[in-house]
């Protein structure tokens, strides 16, 4: 368990990314949602060791991260959000190199741990070639090898589908998937849809507070039944907008537009009930109190 409690950090130009953070995070795939800004790198750099909050405190397992984070790197694994052009070296010999500098100095450990890593995130075939000409997903893949080579137990990604075509997306998440089944998983996104295919635990940041916490399915649970639908002509959007708590809108195929509306009861005729999603909570949660 992540024991994170009272975490503050306000940048040296004033702008608060932190405000009193308080949250428990447990084993198993956990999904920080929150928009651009909200504070989700600020929070997992320093999970991660590498920044230094105001003021709070953080525990994993009996380690405080804070006072002792040598303690935490040694079972910590880290893939930031944007990470550094490898030099033309196979995708092998670079994560032997890298479980030299994480301390495996047994040469056959490192062989055998390697392929592990490799097999896992679906880069065996490919082994042999070069870091460099790897396309986004496949470096992401690589950045998850790199850090599962210390078998850490708790593993951090931030933003990594950022970017990613659909096909990538997906194959990156069905390695975070059998990564997250053993250990703590936490990581960031601004895509509402990585978390519900993935996360079963979550929370939803914005302005440096955490609005949400909950599982994905408990989140929508609460707005079952509240949530409406209805196709209107373009022209009538700002009504809807003025006199309605609306959560989202999109064009039909004939460019009419489909609306969703947060209400206790039917806005007004031609409304039908919506299946709740996780997008409706997470667009909730940023609009709370737009009018009913
Ligand atoms: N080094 C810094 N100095 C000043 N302000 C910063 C610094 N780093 C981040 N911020 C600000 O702190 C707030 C939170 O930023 P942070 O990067 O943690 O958010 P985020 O949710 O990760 O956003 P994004 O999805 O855009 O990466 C933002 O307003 C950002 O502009």
């Amino acid at each position: 368990m992540l024991e994170i409690q009272n975490l503050s950090k306000t940048y040296k130009n004033g702008t608060c990314a932190l405000n009193n953070v308080n949250i428990n995070i447990g084993k198993g795939m956990f999904g920080l949602l929150g928009p651009n800004g909200a504070g989700k790198s600020t929070l997992m750099r320093i999970m991660a060791t590498l920044q230094m909050p105001d003021s709070g405190f953080l525990n994993f397992e009996g380690i405080s991260v804070l006072n002792t984070p040598i303690e935490l790197q040694k079972i910590l694994g880290y893939l930031p959000q944007s990470f550094g052009v490898y030099p033309k070296i196979s995708a092998e010999k670079l994560l032997d190199y890298f479980g030299l500098l994480k301390g495996i100095s047994s040469k056959g450990e490192r062989q055998k741990i390697v392929q592990h890593v490799l097999e896992l995130t679906n880069l065996f075939e490919v082994r042999k070639k070069s870091v460099s000409g790897y396309s986004g997903g496949m470096k992401q893949r690589f950045g998850i090898a790199q850090l599962l080579l210390n078998n850490p137990k708790l593993i951090i990604v931030d933003e990594p589908t950022a970017g990613l075509d659909p096909g990538e997306r997906n194959r990156f998440l069905n390695v975070l998937r059998e990564v997250g089944s053993e250990n703590t998983v936490i990581f960031s996104t601004h895509i509402v849809d990585d978390v519900s295919e993935l996360c079963n635990d979550m929370a939803i940041i914005n302005k440096g507070e955490i609005l949400k916490h909950n599982t994905p399915k408990q989140l929508i649970k609460k707005i079952t039944n509240k949530v409406w639908t209805k196709n209107i002509a373009t022209d009538a959007i700002e009504r809807y907008q003025e006199n309605y708590h609306l959560l989202s809108s999109g064009f039909n195929a004939d460019n009419s537009m489909n609306i969703r509306i947060y209400a206790n009861n039917e806005p007004e005729d031609g409304f039908v009930h919506a299946t709740a999603n996780l997008e409706d909570v997470y667009f909730l949660s940023l609009n709370p109190n737009k009018k009913q």
